[in-house]
């Protein structure tokens, strides 16, 4: 699965749905047992939640956008199938939910590709189901840490914390996880889902249990005006970053 929405492949809403159906497709054909997901963006694994979706617009669109991006967390993080990542570029915040959402993570070898959920820098807070994930990856310090200073792990830090499971050179990313592939697809699938399963039902159970909790807090704390500030400042200065 390539993701292509360029410039950065922000999750949209359009995106999210897109990335969503094509997840359902796959997971729906008998014929289908893994995914590779990786990115037609040069440089660009994802730049996360799209910022044009949480600023200026109204609380059924806050709604309808954090809905999406709960069930694209779940449909992945719960997935059947074994979905490994190729991040082949930078990889902030809601993009980086998305590889901690897959099996194995493979990254490619180049200072610049970054990982990490980066939201306090943008004066917002990861959710605690993005909390979850990054901790049941990297375990509690190092996720209080990196959540608290916004930390974007260049590949051999990434590597040193659990963030990713392998770090290769760039023209090796898809390879690498290719090889990978073949061990996980040598497990009996029963065996690997139920365990995947037990693994993970608990922290996506939580989401699950207070949902639309989750949706209200998630329109009140984007719709102050603070946030919705704080928000327009940053977007205005990865505009500025050109001049
Ligand atoms: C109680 C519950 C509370 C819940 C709170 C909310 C929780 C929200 C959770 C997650 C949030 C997120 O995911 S926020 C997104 C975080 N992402 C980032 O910080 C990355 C921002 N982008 C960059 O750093 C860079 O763009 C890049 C390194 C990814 C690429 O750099 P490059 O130089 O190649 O490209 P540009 O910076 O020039 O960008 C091109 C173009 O794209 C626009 N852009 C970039 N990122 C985003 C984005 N995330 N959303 C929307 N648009 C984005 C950028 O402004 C440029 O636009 P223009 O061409 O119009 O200038």
């Amino acid at each position: 699965m390539k993701m292509r929405n360029p410039p950065v492949n922000s999750l949209s809403l359009e995106f999210l749905t897109e990335l969503l159906i094509s997840l359902e497709k796959l997971e729906s054909d008998k014929a289908f047992h893994a995914i590779i997901l990786t990115s037609d963006c040069p440089g660009i694994f994802s730049a996360g939640l799209d910022l044009m979706e949480m600023c200026g617009r109204d609380p059924t669109h806050y709604a309808e956008y954090w809905k999406a991006v709960q069930e694209l967390w779940l449909r992945f993080y719960l997935s059947h199938l074994v979905v490994i990542s190729a991040i082949n570029g930078v990889n902030a915040a809601g993009g980086c939910l998305l590889a901690l959402s897959c099996d194995y993570r493979v990254l490619a070898d180049n200072p610049k590709y970054a990982m990490g959920l980066n939201e306090t820098l943008l004066g917002i807070i990861a959710p605690f189901w993005f909390k979850d994930t990054l901790v049941n990856t990297v375990g509690h310090r190092t996720a209080e840490r990196a959540l608290q200073l916004g930390l974007l792990f260049p590949p051999a830090e990434a590597l040193q914390v659990g963030m990713v499971d392998k770090v290769v050179p760039e023209d090796q990313v898809l390879s690498a996880a290719r090889s990978e592939l073949a061990q996980w697809l040598a497990i009996p699938g029963h065996a690997r889902q139920l365990t995947k399963s037990l693994m993970r039902k608990p922290t996506a159970d939580r989401l699950l249990k207070e949902r639309d909790a989750d949706i209200q807090n998630f329109v009140r704390f984007i719709s102050r005006d603070a946030i919705q500030k704080a928000l327009r400042v940053y977007l205005e200065k990865l505009k500025q970053k050109k001049t």
